[in-house]
């Protein structure tokens, strides 16, 4: 493992006990500490399953070489309750998270788990609901809330427990726009702030071109991995396995299938409106 990757997973394949085939099949990849890392693949792909294996939910199929490695530890029967703590999963349905009868409460109740001394849960938990900009709420019960609100108290509850990645497992998809937005947004400051390794599973390619590495996935196995521009770029492998790319990369890729030459160096729609309005006063 790089001194600065997080997370290596090593070879790793996986079968559930009722399948045929694979849902992992042969899976390596690195996550840099402190990056933004988003997985995205079609329905099935076995986006959540890879994330099940890191954080010790499922265990991987037995082979030589194989390992996960997280902060620094190998998983294994012995590590996987701190493996745990270290990853923080939030899952698509908000309303299956909750436990607690107020926000204060649930946010408390991975503390209280883990034996927590009260005074010290006391100074935690408001902060925890302070990051999701959620202390307002802090004595409403949790069926109250909206949809981006019950996603920013389960994020609440994982910040308390002081992760070191957090997991986006879809959680986003259920919210408008405008509470994903707020989600995202917060988790993007979170990572600045506690120096978080952030993991977002998404079918949204905007939120996806927002990663520092996106790594793609069909049928158990790891396609194409990179940034956004690399893995963007490759616009018939992503529609081959049914994958959408940024709207300037489909228009990229049809004005080169055109013979029109357009600088790999272009990143963003801007820069692409840009570049033709130059072409087009320069014939
Ligand atoms: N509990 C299970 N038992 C048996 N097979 C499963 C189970 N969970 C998932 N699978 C199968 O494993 C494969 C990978 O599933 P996984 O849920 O990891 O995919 P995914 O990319 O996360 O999909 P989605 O975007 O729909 O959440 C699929 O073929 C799926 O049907």
């Amino acid at each position: 493992m790089t001194k600065d990757s997080i997370i290596k997973v090593n070879n790793i394949s996986f079968t559930y006990p009722e399948s045929d085939s694979p849902a992992i099949d042969n899976i390596s990849f690195e996550i840099k500490r402190g990056s933004w890392t988003s997985i995205i693949g079609h329905n099935g792909s076995g986006k959540s399953t890879i994330i099940r294996l890191i954080n010790g939910l499922l265990v991987a199929d037995e082979k030589d070489d194989s390992y996960i490695e997280v902060d620094g530890t190998k998983l294994d029967d012995d590590s996987v309750w701190d493996i745990r703590d270290k990853v923080g999963v939030v899952f698509q349905n908000p309303d299956n998270q909750f436990v607690g009868a107020t926000v204060a409460d649930d946010v408390a109740f991975g503390l209280e788990n883990r034996g927590v001394p009260r005074t010290e849960m006391l100074k935690i938990v408001p902060e925890a609901i302070k990051a999701v900009d959620m202390t307002e709420y802090t004595d409403t019960e949790p069926a109250n809330l909206s949809g981006g609100q019950k996603q920013r108290v389960a994020i609440a509850g994982i910040l308390a427990i002081k992760p070191k990645i957090i997991v986006l497992d879809e959680a986003t998809s259920m919210l408008d726009p405008e509470g994903r937005d707020k989600i995202l947004g917060i988790v993007q400051q979170m990572k600045q702030e506690y120096d978080l390794t952030v993991i977002a599973i998404t079918h949204d390619i905007d939120e996806a071109n927002m990663a520092d590495n996106i790594i793609v996935m069909n049928d158990g196995k790891l396609i194409t991995q990179g940034n956004a521009t690399k893995v963007f770029s490759q616009v018939k492998l992503l529609k081959e396995i049914g994958l959408d790319v940024p709207f300037f990369q489909q228009v990229m890729d049809d004005l080169r299938s055109d013979s029109i030459a357009i600088p790999e160096t272009i990143n963003s729609e801007e820069e692409l409106v840009k570049y033709l309005c130059q072409l087009n006063s320069n014939k």
